[in-house]
């Protein structure tokens, strides 16, 4: 009794997964303890020409980008306060469920893929308009809303020039993704140690619903990625991003770029956290294979779709989060 007289017992402090946790055995990861891959392309944004960036999206549509000028100080900054939001004692964090204000936090229960529970917390907001978003981000920890808006910044910056770079690659007009890039959400996961990895996941397989995503690992792996049939994990080379290809720029490439399956797994030992942030078309607009892209022997090989309908069609994001986006700013101005 005394021992644990104010101390905050979390869903995770248990000796043995729980029921609810357990996925069925056909479910359940594989390839936990094999090495990190060393074939997932490293994109040198200082050196590496637009060709390899090309080939990366094509031959894997998973990179890493390295000197991509984020200041480390900006993504520790941002880690670490994600951090503090995830400690915060339950009695802040059960008052910040659902919340009404312009984000989610997701708690481990909130969230079940058939009848089964993951292991992992999620925070979710939008981030554009920037200046009209950041009041309405969490606000606690008290510094969450400066870093984060320091995070963003860059993220902004480095995802327009990944987006230059692949839109020169694809041979596409300098303007192409203007008003293809004009939300972002930022998704920021929290996967505590988890007494038996191999029977849970962080998240379940999936495609991100994107343009591109930009992924922050805070230097754990726990990423696995499917490359021709076998699940690999992704490892977390200090200080770079994860870079993938989401499904309306497989669109857009017609087919050249592929959205790739991934997931995440758990560590026995280490707490993950991870931001993922998401460069989206705003809901109304039209998404469909770039037109200089197709010709009579390479035709069109996905229909036109309102990012919206492709959003309700594949049910991509869970309820929760499709009411997050269509109460994003950018959108109730359209
Ligand atoms: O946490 C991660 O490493 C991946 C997150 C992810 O895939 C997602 O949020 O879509
Ligand atoms: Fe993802």
């Amino acid at each position: 009794m005394e021992m644990n007289e104010g101390k905050d017992l979390r869903w995770f402090d248990v000796k043995n997964v729980p029921e609810g946790y357990i996925f069925s055995k056909e479910n359940r990861p594989q390839n936990l303890d094999s090495p990190v891959s060393d074939s997932i392309p490293v994109i040198d944004l200082e050196k590496t020409p637009i060709e390899a960036i090309f080939k990366a999206s094509q031959e894997f549509g998973f990179f890493y980008v390295i000197n991509h000028g984020v200041p480390e100080k900006t993504t520790n900054d941002a880690i670490n306060v994600m951090k503090e939001f995830f400690n915060m004692p339950s009695k802040d964090r059960s008052g910040v469920v659902l919340n009404s204000k312009n984000w989610i936090y997701i708690n481990s229960t909130d969230f079940e893929k058939d009848g089964v529970y993951l292991w992992r917390e999620n925070l979710k907001h939008p981030c554009r308009p920037l200046e009209e978003c950041i009041p309405q981000w969490p606000q606690e920890p008290t510094r969450y809303q400066e870093i984060i808006a320091a995070y963003i910044v860059e993220i902004q910056k480095l995802s327009l020039r990944i987006l230059e770079m692949i839109c020169k690659g694809l041979g596409l007009d300098p303007g192409f993704f203007n008003g293809k890039s004009e939300v972002q959400i930022l998704s920021t996961g929290f996967y505590p140690p988890c007494p038996d990895p191999t029977l849970t996941l962080g998240i379940l397989a999936h495609q991100d619903p994107s343009l591109i995503t930009l992924l922050y690992q805070g230097g754990l792996a726990g990423l696995q990625v499917l490359k021709d049939g076998e699940w690999i994990n992704v490892g977390a080379i200090p200080n770079a991003f994860v870079v993938n290809i989401g499904n309306q720029l497989e669109i857009i490439s017609n087919g050249k770029f592929k959205s790739v399956l991934h997931r995440v797994v758990n560590s026995k030992h280490e707490t993950r956290r991870s931001i993922a942030t998401f460069v989206n078309p705003s809901l109304d607009c039209i998404i469909e294979p770039a037109k200089v892209l197709i010709n009579e022997l390479e035709p069109a090989r996905y229909e036109a779709s309102k990012y919206k309908d492709f959003i309700g069609r594949n049910k991509s994001f869970g309820d929760h989060t499709t009411a997050l986006l269509n109460a994003t700013p950018s959108d109730n101005q359209a």
